[in-house]
């Protein structure tokens, strides 16, 4: 079987792998493994981002209502990954494969360095032909340090790596025009450029087990598919779901790409959290930045430098309103760029191919 790609991030939610009654189903997590060693058998690398670890842990232990949310957390995820990763490495090894368990924070992704560590990590263990599982480390990922979901994380994951597709199964067909289960609900094929004519279609309603909702499944894909990676929304619970959907056979919905970005602008863009400075800039330098054209920002288009930078950190650009326009590398610091605030003819401020435009 020839598939279009050779590299794909496949994100696998809670509720694709969990049975309605909250236990693992293990028959799901087996079909699934089944299809990836298809997959790999024709060439492609796979790397999965697999939810499921608080799942898990519930079909262990019973955790009191009354106990702390955090805490229920981290003693549900611990407890269950081990019992997810267990089923994930027997399964794998029927097919002779390797797989590996990687858990991350959203602090490894921090700085440059960090970023490049966590890369090559990955990089290693698909150069030895090892499918590695990441999940978060719910354990000590709490509150303001956890990512929105899996779906953010794999997200990042597929940009570092650079993956010619990210393939999220959740437990719906794709994206509808309204309700999923309202027969008037229509799917939604193909979506391109952001997502704010399909906010109005998507319903604040979670799976049973999921975290973020279809709202920022939406918008991390459409900001995957801005770096130039194609997002495909699918159905995990459907029979043999990875061949159908790489082979075109399968209806879902499809985030289209823009422009193939460098590797230096998807870690910008999933650097939000790493910005040290933030300056303010007007209407036109707004337009500029975001209008799709190759333009840098220039100090004439500053208003204001709100807070301190180096030159070399990312910096946050905002609007007059505060409302985030996109992150970049400052090429100078925060002093030199105050001195120069509403200046013409002065050197950028953050170059085009180091600046990233938020939707
Ligand atoms: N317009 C919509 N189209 C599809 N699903 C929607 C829509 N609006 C809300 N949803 C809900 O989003 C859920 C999937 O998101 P989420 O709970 O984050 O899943 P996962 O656990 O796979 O990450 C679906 O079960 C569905 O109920
Ligand atoms: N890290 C958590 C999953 C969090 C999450 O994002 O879940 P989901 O929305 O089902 O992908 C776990 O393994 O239980």
């Amino acid at each position: 079987m020839k598939f279009p790609y050779r590299k794909i991030v496949v994100k696998i939610g809670s509720n694709v792998i969990t049975q309605d009654d909250g236990l693992p189903d293990h028959s799901r997590i087996k079909d699934l493994v089944d299809q990836v060693a298809v997959l790999r058998a024709s060439g492609l690398e796979v790397v999965l981002v697999s939810s499921g670890a608080v799942a898990s842990g519930r079909s262990i232990i019973t955790v009191a209502e009354k106990q702390n949310a955090v805490a229920a957390r981290q003693l549900l995820a611990s407890i269950g990954q081990v019992k997810l990763i267990n089923t994930y490495a027997a399964l794998f090894e029927a097919h002779g494969i390797n797989c590996a368990q990687v858990l991350v924070t959203k602090e490894d992704f921090r700085d440059r360095l960090h970023y490049l560590n966590m890369k090559n990590c990955l990089q290693i263990l698909l150069q030895h032909q090892v499918v590695p599982i990441i999940n978060e480390n719910d354990v000590v990922s709490v509150t303001e340090l956890m990512f929105t979901d899996n779906d953010e994380l794999a997200g990042l994951v597929a940009a570092m790596l650079g993956a010619d597709a990210l393939v999220i199964l959740s437990n719906v067909n794709g994206i509808y025009t309204g309700d999923p289960k309202s027969p008037d609900s229509r799917l939604l094929e193909e979506i391109s450029g952001s997502t704010a004519a399909i906010a109005g279609y998507v319903t604040t309603g979670k799976s049973q087990f999921g975290r973020g909702g279809m709202l920022t499944k939406a918008s991390m894909a459409a900001k995957t598919a801005s770096l130039g990676i194609p997002v495909h929304i699918t159905n995990g619970k459907t029979d043999n779901v990875l061949p159908l959907l790489l082979a075109g056979k399968l209806a879902h919905t499809r985030f289209a790409t823009e422009k193939r970005a460098s590797n230096k602008k998807k870690w910008i863009a999933h650097s939000e959290n790493a910005a040290s400075g933030t300056v303010q800039v007007n209407e036109g330098a707004k337009l500029a930045l975001t209008c799709g054209r190759a333009s840098s920002l220039l100090p004439v288009g500053i208003t204001a430098v709100l807070s301190g930078f180096q030159k070399g950190d990312i910096i946050r650009v905002v609007d007059e309103r505060g409302q985030t326009v996109g992150l970049g590398i400052a090429e100078y610091g925060a002093d030199k760029a105050k001195e120069r605030i509403g200046q013409k003819n002065q050197r950028p401020l953050v170059h085009y191919d180091y600046f990233y435009a938020s939707n």
